[in-house]
C-alpha cells in the first residue's frame, strides 16, 4: 500500500540537466520517468510541477538586462519545455500524461484548472501542470504549493538533489546536519533556503505536508511512497 492516495511531485529543472550545463540531459529524464511509473504502477494519484532552471530563470536574466516580466515569462515557457520533455518520457513507457498549461497556449497543452486536472488523475493519467503559477514573481516552488493545495493533494514531493532540509545548506557547508522532520515555523525562524517562503508559507496556511528528498537517486520516489524516511518532513 502506498503512503499517499494523491502526491503533487516537485521536479528541480536544474536538476533535469544532469551531468550537463545547460538543458535537458535524456538519460535523466528517462529515470525520473521510471521512477514515476513505478508509483504509478502502486496505484498513487500523480500530480506533477516541473522548474525550468535548467533552461532560463527571470531573475539570472534580469541580472544580465532582462526585462524582468519578459525573463519570468521566458522561465514560466522553459517549464513547459520541460513538462513536454518529461510527458514524452512517461508516454514512451507506456504512462498517459497530459499537459496541463498556467498560460493558454493550444495546442501544446489545455489550460489548466483544477476539475481537469483532478479528472485526469482520477481517470489514470499522470498529470503534468506547466508554466508554474502562470505569473512573474513566483517560483515553481510556489506553482507547486499552489497546485498542491487545488488538487488536494496529501503531500507535496520536493524532489530534488539533496536528501532533505539541512541546518545550512548542505552544498556549502560540510558541517551541516539534517533534520528528519521540521516545523513550517523553524524553516522560517532559522532562515533555511531549501524552498521559497512564500511557497512554506502557503503550506503551512494550507496544512500542506513537504516532503523533501533527494530524486537523483535512482529509486527514491517509490521509497517515499513506501514510507522509507529517506528524506525530511515539513509539517505544522
Ligand atoms: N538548509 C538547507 N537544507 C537543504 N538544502 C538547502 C538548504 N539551504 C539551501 N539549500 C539548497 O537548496 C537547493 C534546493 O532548492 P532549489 O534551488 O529550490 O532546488 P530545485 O532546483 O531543486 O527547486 C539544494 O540543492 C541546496 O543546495
Ligand atoms: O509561477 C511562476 C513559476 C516560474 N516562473 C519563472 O520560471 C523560472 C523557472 O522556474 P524555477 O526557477 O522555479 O525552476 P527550478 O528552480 O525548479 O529549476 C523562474 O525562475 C521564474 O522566472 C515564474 O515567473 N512564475
Amino acid at each position: 500500500m502506498a503512503k499517499f492516495k494523491r502526491i503533487l511531485l516537485k521536479l528541480s529543472g536544474e536538476s533535469l540537466m544532469g551531468e550537463q550545463r545547460y538543458g535537458i540531459d535524456e538519460k535523466r529524464l528517462a529515470e525520473y520517468a521510471e521512477q514515476i511509473k513505478e508509483v504509478h504502477d502502486m496505484g498513487v494519484q500523480i500530480g506533477i510541477v516541473i522548474g525550468g532552471g535548467n533552461i532560463f530563470r527571470g531573475l539570472s536574466g534580469a541580472g544580465k538586462g532582462f526585462d524582468r516580466v519578459k525573463g519570468d515569462q521566458m522561465g514560466m515557457c522553459a517549464t513547459v519545455i520541460n513538462s513536454l520533455g518529461l510527458s514524452s518520457a512517461l508516454g514512451a513507457i507506456g504512462v498517459k500524461s497530459r499537459v496541463l498549461t498556467a498560460i493558454r497556449m493550444e495546442p501544446i497543452g489545455e489550460f489548466y484548472s483544477k476539475w481537469k486536472a483532478i479528472e485526469c488523475m482520477e481517470a489514470g493519467e499522470v498529470v503534468i501542470m506547466s508554466a508554474g503559477t502562470g505569473n512573474p514573481y513566483f517560483t515553481t516552488d510556489t506553482g507547486s504549493s499552489l497546485r498542491g493545495i487545488e488538487i488536494e493533494a496529501d503531500v507535496m514531493l520536493k524532489g530534488t538533489r539533496v536528501d532533505g532540509v539541512y541546518t545550512a545548506d548542505p552544498e556549502k557547508d560540510p558541517t551541516a546536519t539534517k533534520f528528519s522532520e521540521i516545523t513550517y515555523d523553524e524553516i522560517y525562524h532559522k532562515g533555511l533556503k531549501v524552498m521559497d517562503l512564500t511557497a512554506t508559507t502557503m503550506c503551512k496556511e494550507n496544512h500542506l505536508p513537504i516532503y523533501v528528498f533527494n530524486m537523483d537517486v535512482y529509486g527514491n520516489l517509490k521509497k517515499v511512497m513506501e514510507g522509507e524516511n529517506i528524506g525530511t518532513l515539513v509539517h505544522n
